[in-house]
């Protein structure tokens, strides 16, 4: 049987209950961070302050070498900043145990950063595993969670990343990331390397399953277009800084010419698609 296509119920695995829509707290706050390399010479991160709210889907822009990777691997405390505070879940990540930080915190990396040598059951259920939980309770969740992402259970559970469509492992990077149950995904070009329908079909998906697990997302990626398409909110980095942050509209408001300039590709594709396809935008 093809991979599923209704959702079942119940489901276990949205446990986030914290999410009313009303609430503005945010779940993610950068302060004045600042992190640099080799010495000094290299300002990855220039004093960036940024808040992301509790169920906000935020896209990060930015062309190669703007400093999108270090901010996200800073909130997860991959690396440490020189300079500011970053507050997740109202807790300050110097305070946090690195380890416990990175469970509560789900990462999808652009290629699905499985490990090859583990099934698709095994990649999934690691989170669960290394925190102790029962083999039944794994198993259970890893069938919810391919159900989840749309993969036959029968079909994928035992398969291997090299036996996996380069949609299919980004699907299983999502259950993965999913499974310890987190309330915080980031995502660094998650779907950079699919080929445009799989990347659209996968956006959509992964847009759903956002707002039905009331996630809070980070994706970093290079395209404004998907980022206008999925995002509640963009950021535009450039050289370490934020240059602008703003919904689509907002960003078109922007005087600043850098964020001009991003937004000229969407408007030129949507543009061609109305002509090439008349009546498409009715
Ligand atoms: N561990 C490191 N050591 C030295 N320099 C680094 C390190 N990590 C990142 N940098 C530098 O910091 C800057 C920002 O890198 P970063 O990976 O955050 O950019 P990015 O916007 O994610 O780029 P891309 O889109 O190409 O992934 C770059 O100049 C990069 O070379």
């Amino acid at each position: 049987m093809a991979g599923a296509l209704k959702r079942p119920q119940p489901r276990r695995i949205p446990t986030n209950d914290a999410c009313p829509q009303t609430e503005v707290a945010a779940l993610i706050v950068f302060d004045h961070v600042g992190k640099s390399f080799d010495g000094g010479r290299v300002k990855a991160v220039d004093d960036v302050s940024l808040d992301v709210g509790t169920c906000e889907f935020l896209a990060i822009v930015g062309s190669s070498g703007s400093g999108k990777t270090t901010l996200l691997r800073l909130a997860n405390r991959l690396i440490e900043a020189d300079t500011g505070r970053i507050i997740i879940e109202g807790e300050d990540v110097r305070a946090a145990d690195p380890v416990g930080l990175r469970r509560r915190i789900g990462t999808v990396f652009q290629s699905g950063g499985l490990f090859p040598h583990m099934s698709v059951a095994a990649n999934i259920g690691i989170t669960p595993k290394l925190k102790g939980e029962r083999e039944s309770d794994i198993a259970a969740t890893v069938d919810e969670l391919l159900d989840l992402v749309r993969l036959d259970r029968k079909q994928f559970r035992d398969r291997f990343p090299h036996e996996l469509s380069g949609g299919q492992r980004q699907r299983v990077g999502v259950a993965r990331a999913l499974a310890a149950r987190p309330k915080i995904v980031l995502m660094d070009e998650p779907f950079g390397a699919l080929d445009p329908l799989t990347r659209d079909a996968l956006g959509d998906d992964y847009r759903a399953l956002h707002k039905e697990l009331e996630l809070t997302t980070v994706m970093i990626t290079h395209d404004m277009t998907e980022a206008i398409l999925l995002a509640d909110r963009i950021a535009v980095m450039r050289e370490g800084r934020i240059l602008a942050t703003g919904t689509a509209s907002e960003l078109a408001q922007s005087g600043d010419a850098y964020v001009a300039e991003l937004l000229r590709t969407p408007r030129r594709q949507a543009e061609r698609l109305n002509a090439a396809l008349p009546g498409s935008s009715t």
